[in-house]
């Protein structure tokens, strides 16, 4: 059997006495898009913080292709290919879209901001890829306070995929996005992980954007996962409705 992509094992995080992560295990395979959901305070913030290393955990392992990542700071486990978006977009207001992509190449290739005007024409031509990877080709020179706000996400996600992460991890991609913007997004992120073998780990509130994305799902109930699953043995678990859904009746999706 080959190594999943991500492996985590037994997580843990407690805070006072009460565990916000409690024993979570699960499997993430390079390509696929897995949905953390639950209610609020669950603990998917939480998971998050530790797959990043924003969080050390107090036991449990994280290992992506085989490495062990637990213990690790941020930023070498950015270096080793998790890369990661904020539920709120972080651009340069004032920098265009380009620019703004050019500096995360600059970061990754660890230049000094001095050199800023020759590394920039350096890496034009790879930052413009990214962004005609993410449909934003025709905007590339507006300065990003100008775009719109689901604009602003797709050269976030340009920026993510600039460090050329194996594991990109999510958080509410789509929050305050419009309808049509959430799906064109979700689209875009599903045929990315497809195309380049991106595992995809994304927590979402939007029960549409999980049960049309997700290939997986898992869920979280104070800090435990409860189920994991394929959308539609999820949706008619009957744990997952009466914990998360609030009623054995209730409709997931
Ligand atoms: N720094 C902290 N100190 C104490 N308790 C914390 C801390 N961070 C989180 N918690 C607790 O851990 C639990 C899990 O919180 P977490 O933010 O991970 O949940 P969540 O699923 O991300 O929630 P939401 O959907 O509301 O963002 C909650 O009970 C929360 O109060």
């Amino acid at each position: 059997m080959t190594t999943p992509l991500l492996e985590v094992r037994n997580l843990r995080k407690r805070y006072g006495g009460v565990d916000a992560v409690a024993d979570v295990s699960f499997d993430l395979a390079a390509g696929e898009m897995l949905a953390l959901i639950g209610p609020n305070g669950a603990g998917k913030t939480t998971c998050f913080n530790m797959l990043s290393g924003q969080l050390r955990p107090d036991a449990g392992s994280v290992r992506l292709a085989g490495r062990e990542l637990s213990g690790l700071p941020p930023r070498a486990i950015w270096r080793l290919g998790v890369g990661r978006t904020f539920q709120i977009a972080e651009t340069f207001g004032s920098m265009t879209a380009l620019e703004n992509v050019q500096m995360a190449l600059l970061s990754r290739e660890q230049r000094l901001f001095s050199l800023w005007r020759r590394a920039a024409a350096q890496f034009s031509d790879e930052a413009a890829q990214l962004l005609d990877a993410v449909g934003m080709a025709a905007q590339r020179d507006r300065p990003c306070a100008v775009l719109a706000y689901g604009d602003v996400k797709r050269v976030e996600l340009a920026i993510a995929l600039a460090n050329r992460p194996r594991l990109l991890l999510m958080d509410e991609p789509t929050a305050g996005m419009g309808m049509g913007e959430r799906h064109a997004l979700m689209a875009l992120v599903r045929d990315l992980a497809r195309e380049r073998q991106l595992g995809v780990l994304f927590t979402e509130h939007s029960m549409d954007v999980v049960f049309g994305y997700a290939g997986r799902i898992l869920v979280l109930a104070r800090g435990r996962l409860i189920a994991q699953g394929d959308p539609e043995s999820v949706r008619k678990d009957a744990q997952v409705r009466e914990v998360y859904f609030g009623s054995s009746a209730g409709q997931p999706a």
